[in-house]
């Protein structure tokens, strides 16, 4: 049994603050909070103080995946965990925990490069949430979402979630027509993936495939996509439905080169009867890939 419950947070760097401020406010409908560092920008999407930041600096890149455990018992689990696994954990101080809403934090990296921190004890903020649609992002027992994140070294990726902390494969599809390596699916809830571990040619800066977010509605998906079209992003994919989780979301892409998914409708998994099954193609219609900018994961850079 994991001790992971859900994805809590997600932390980037960008060049680009005000794009994205453009973006998640503007075009997606996430509500603006408040946090520590006055140049930042804090999203919420319900009542923790904030889910995705964005810092402005010199680079892209993600600085720290956020995923939550139930007490301060279990982030001791998880450390030790981490910990005996040959791989070095950071005690988080008192005052850098705060700085990230929660009571406690530990980070380590994973395989991939990936910086990730655990923690538990997130800060409520108990003013409503007002959101740009009036939709409501689904996050409550299922997390914030899920993230994909790139990998030169995937099983030992997947080895790593799944062993050492816990994660449980949730299936995986085939890349490049289906002849080429797995992604793999991987959840800790009945969201049925938290996690995608996706390989990728090249080891570059710390970064992402994509963050994927869940509203309430059809509505709310469709009045974003409309959002980012007028706001001039560009849309990687357009509007589809995955196969797997049997989501309706399209692809949008972000300042530093990887794309926020934005849908509705996903499955419950009902983990006594559910076993990982390999999807052959990723949607049962449309998320037509052909627009798409190539990912700065699978770009080599000069
Ligand atoms: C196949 C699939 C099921 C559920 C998801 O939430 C989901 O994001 C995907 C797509 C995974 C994957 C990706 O994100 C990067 C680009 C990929 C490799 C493709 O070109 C097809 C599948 C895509
Ligand atoms: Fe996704």
């Amino acid at each position: 049994m994991t001790q992971i419950r859900g994805l809590g947070y997600l932390k980037v760097r960008t060049r680009d603050l005000a794009r994205w401020r453009e973006l998640v406010i503007d075009g997606l409908g996430f509500a603006e909070g408040a946090g520590p560092d006055p140049d930042g920008l804090y999203l919420r999407m319900d009542e923790r103080r904030s889910r995705l930041v964005v810092l402005p600096g010199e680079t892209d890149r993600v600085l720290a995946v956020g995923w939550e455990v139930r007490d301060q018992f279990a982030l001791a689990a998880v450390g030790r965990a981490v910990e005996a696994s040959g791989t070095a954990v950071k005690v988080l101080s008192a005052r850098e925990s705060a700085e990230r809403g929660a009571e406690q934090v530990i980070a380590f990296d994973d395989p991939a490069g990936t910086p990730v921190e655990v923690f538990f004890g997130p800060v409520l903020d108990h003013a409503p949430v007002l959101t740009g649609m009036g939709q409501r992002f689904v996050t409550g027992e299922q997390g914030m979402g899920h993230v994909v994140i790139p990998s030169t070294r995937a099983d030992e990726t997947v080895s790593f979630y799944a062993e050492v902390l816990g994660f449980l494969p949730r299936g995986a599809m085939r890349v490049g027509g289906g002849k080429g390596p797995r992604v793999r699916f991987m959840g800790v809830n009945r969201r049925h993936h938290s996690l995608a571990v996706c390989p990728a040619p090249h080891g570059e800066e710390p970064g992402l495939v994509h963050l994927m977010v869940e509203v309430d509605g059809l509505d709310a998906v469709g009045r974003a996509l409309d959002n980012v079209n007028r706001l001039g992003f560009s849309v990687s994919s357009t509007l589809g439905r995955h196969t797997n989780d049997k989501m309706i979301s399209f692809y949008v892409r972000a300042p530093g080169g990887w794309d926020i998914e934005y849908g509705t409708g996903g499955l419950l998994v009902d983990e006594t009867h559910y076993t990982a099954e390999e999807i052959t193609a990723d949607s049962y219609w449309g998320h037509d890939w052909s627009g798409s900018e190539p990912l700065a994961a699978f770009t080599p850079r000069a």
